[in-house]
């Protein structure tokens, strides 16, 4: 069970992924909070001077208050119907909410410098607004930092400096500040829960694409790693290599040392095949001991360094069961693309070459390289 206490981390290689929900999220609520604003600040400054009429002189010093939210709403708009991607959904979640934030803390320090008998109903409104703007505080506490951070300090400081006697500057703030304690734990809260649900669906997302034994990926991840490089491979005209790789004679590590060594022995041998390889390229469980290398922008030549790397580091080096040393080969074949409909073809070169390696005696690297080859 989760610990309520435990502060819940996204690991390194989900940050990206994170930053990305995050920033889809921060759009929906900036976008959500402009139309908020472009529809709940006009009425409000309707309802002030209908409902509970503010004093004489005060409606345009209130309508040039109530602007700037009203055009950062607009602006916000703006960007997410003409600049789909970019940075600035967070920032303009933040300057929005900021914005909404001066606003009120303006009209109160207005009306109670005027001494106006409508200064009641400002510091109800800014209560409200404290507790409604916590929503667009994507990332919790640091973004509600500024967004209450700054105004809360101005209208101290704007009291202080108005000789304001400290009772009634109390009175004025106390409600709202309380309410701004509120909206940092909801938001926080929020944060902490996004952040958990994102981590388990990773996790889950992570188990549904990985072999569990050995930690590669499993047949169906790299079926969908295919499509993608062998789109990205007919739009550049650049080539990719598929090396199908089979541990020689496996059946008799499992008959002679029981089939826990000859897990041991798979562990081993996906270890040696992530070394043998760049970052960039993907390694799957494709079958019971074997397995399917994609070399990503690799013609023959490279991908026959590879594979022939990936042969000595599983023949050079033993294997262990307890004290007893394994002599193990693998066979690997190799199929590079060449104007293929589809991945399988290459695929199935691959497979050709690795039987043809085995057939030539095993322990060896084979390549077919012309789609004729096969035939
Ligand atoms: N320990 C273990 N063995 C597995 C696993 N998956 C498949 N195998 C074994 O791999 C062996 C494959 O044997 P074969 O297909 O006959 O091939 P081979 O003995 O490797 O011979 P060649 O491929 O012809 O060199 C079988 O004994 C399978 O039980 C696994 O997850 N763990």
């Amino acid at each position: 069970m989760t610990s309520l206490w435990h502060y819940p981390r996204v690991p390194a290689e989900w940050r990206p992924a994170f930053r990305d929900y995050q920033r889809r999220l921060a759009r929906q609520y900036a976008v959500l909070a402009a139309w908020v604003t472009l529809i709940m600040v006009p009425l409000f400054h309707v309802s002030d001077w209908w409902i509970d009429p503010v004093p004489q002189g005060f409606w345009g010093y209130d309508l040039l208050m109530r602007l700037p939210p009203l055009m950062l709403a607009l602006i916000t708009l703006w960007l997410h119907y003409r600049r789909p991607d970019g940075p600035w959904p967070r920032i303009m979640a933040i300057t929005l909410g900021l914005t909404i934030m001066l606003m009120t803390t303006g009209l109160l320090v207005l009306h109670h410098l005027a001494g106006t008998e409508v200064t009641d109903l400002m510091v109800r409104g800014l209560i409200m607004t404290t507790a409604a703007v916590a929503i667009v505080a994507t990332a919790g506490i640091r973004d509600l930092a500024v967004i209450y951070g700054i105004p809360f300090a101005g209208l101290l400081i704007l009291l202080a400096s108005s000789g304001t006697d400290s009772v009634t500057a109390m009175g004025l703030v106390i409600h709202p500040l309380m309410m701004a304690v509120i909206g940092c734990i909801i938001a926080e809260v929020l944060f902490i829960s996004r952040v958990r649900a994102f981590n388990d669906r990773q996790k889950l997302h992570h188990n549904a694409m990985t072999d569990p034994l050995t930690g590669l990926l499993n047949r169906r991840a790299m079926e969908g790693q295919l499509q993608v490089e062998h789109a990205r491979s007919s739009r550049h005209h650049n080539t990719y290599a598929l090396v199908m790789a089979d541990l020689d004679l496996f059946k008799h590590v499992n008959d002679t040392y029981g089939h826990d060594v000859g897990d041991e022995v798979l562990r081993d041998l996906a270890e040696r095949m992530r070394a043998s390889v760049r970052i960039e390229d993907a390694i799957a469980r494709w079958g019971g001991e074997e397995f399917l290398i994609l070399l990503r922008a690799t013609g023959s030549e490279e991908a026959l360094i590879v594979a022939e790397k990936i042969r000595r580091k599983v023949n050079e080096k033993a294997f262990y069961a307890g004290a007893t040393t394994l002599p193990i080969t693998i066979s690997l074949g190799v199929g590079v693309v060449d104007g293929d409909p589809d991945p399988d073809e290459v695929i199935k070169r691959a497979d050709q070459a690795l039987y043809r390696a085995k057939e030539n005696g095993r322990d060896r690297v084979e390549i077919l390289e012309q789609a004729s080859d096969g035939n």
